[in-house]
């Protein structure tokens, strides 16, 4: 098993998911390649849960970092979970380049997609611009 899987495993036993039972772990590597983590948090006010994703993207930058170069995210359904479309962009915001996001069971499936494919057409900084 990969560190990032194998992190990804691990910090999913922490989520806090008492409203779907639906358990999502995430890590992603960032550029210096230290392991950032996030596990989903839910709030009985069910707008105010957090994804996985997006916890292991703050871990980053409450470290410092600002960029990822790998993303693996894992969940107990019985196909490899993809991200929601918010998370697809707060991935696009740090995704280094075309960064491959790793999407899987627990049971072992796998599926690969970049982050452009996750996204196409994504708003980014050149839009701002006017
Ligand atoms: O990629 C995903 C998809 C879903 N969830 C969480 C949100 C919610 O807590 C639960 C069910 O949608 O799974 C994630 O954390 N990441
Ligand atoms: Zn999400």
């Amino acid at each position: 098993m990969t560190d990032l899987r194998q992190a990804a495993i691990d910090v999913r036993e922490n989520a806090y998911a008492p409203y779907s039972g639906f358990k999502v772990g995430a890590a992603i590597r960032g550029e210096s390649g230290v392991v950032y983590r996030g596990c989903n948090v839910e709030n009985v006010a069910y707008p105010e849960g957090t994804c996985a994703e997006a916890g292991a993207i703050a871990a980053m930058i409450a470290a410092g970092e600002t960029s990822f170069t790998e993303a693996y995210v894992v969940a107990g359904s019985p196909l490899p979970v993809t991200p929601c479309g918010g998370c697809r962009q707060k991935l696009a915001e740090f995704g280094k380049g075309d960064v491959a996001v790793t999407m899987a069971t627990v049971a072992g499936a796998e599926q690969v997609m970049s982050i452009a494919d996750l996204l196409p057409g994504a708003f980014d900084p050149s839009f701002l611009g006017g």
